[in-house]
């Protein structure tokens, strides 16, 4: 059994104390997930993870902090995945900057929802997510998801999600990603 604990999360930085793990993802790990070519040491997000076992029975938390900036006229947006346990569910909450949390079901259907200050989304178990920075300030938000669910980032990398967010003549729009695979 876990011994109980606090943590204390900046909500304009995503930063969270005392201590956590950090993953980063530089343009150079995202190639192949815009349609345009992408390389090089520029950060696009961070992820504070707070470490506990990966079982069904404790929840996984971390934030996320997406920066601002476009690839073409690709907003920057996270890689994107299913849970490996594919029914397992996931609750994020912005605390900071605007975006569209895009999600998908592995036989094409798709849903978009808004991502702002106190925006509380629900994934359901089965929907691939990908969130995306449509403002230019960074977009910051804190997940919690079931401990064992595991990152599936494959079927994305291979497929890529139906639709797009792209930078229009009047703000974000969502378009049909050419070059996504169905099933
Ligand atoms: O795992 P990805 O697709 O790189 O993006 C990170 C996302 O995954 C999570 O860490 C957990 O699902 C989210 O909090 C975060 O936005
Ligand atoms: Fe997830």
């Amino acid at each position: 059994m876990l011994q109980p604990f606090t943590r204390v999360l900046d909500l304009g930085t995503g930063d969270i104390a005392p201590e956590n793990r950090l993953v980063r993802r530089r343009l150079s790990d995202m190639r192949g997930a815009y349609a345009e070519d992408c390389d090089g040491a520029q950060v696009v997000y961070e992820v504070f993870n707070i470490d506990v076992p990966e079982t069904n029975s404790e929840l996984q938390t971390c934030t996320t902090r997406l920066y601002n900036g476009k690839v073409g006229d690709e907003y920057f947006m996270t890689k994107g995945h299913f849970h490996e346990v594919r029914d397992r569910s996931e609750v994020y909450l912005t605390t900071s900057g605007y975006g569209r949390l895009v999600m998908a079901t592995e036989d094409g259907r798709y849903a978009i929802e808004e991502m702002r200050p106190g925006s509380m989304n629900y994934i359901p178990g089965g929907w691939s997510h990908r969130s995306v920075n449509v403002a230019d300030e960074p977009l910051v938000f804190f997940a919690a998801y079931i401990g064992d669910s595991g990152h599936d980032y494959g079927s994305i990398e291979e497929r890529g999600f139906p639709v797009l967010v792209v930078e229009g003549p009047s703000g974000p729009e969502v378009v049909p990603n050419p070059r996504y695979q169905s099933s």
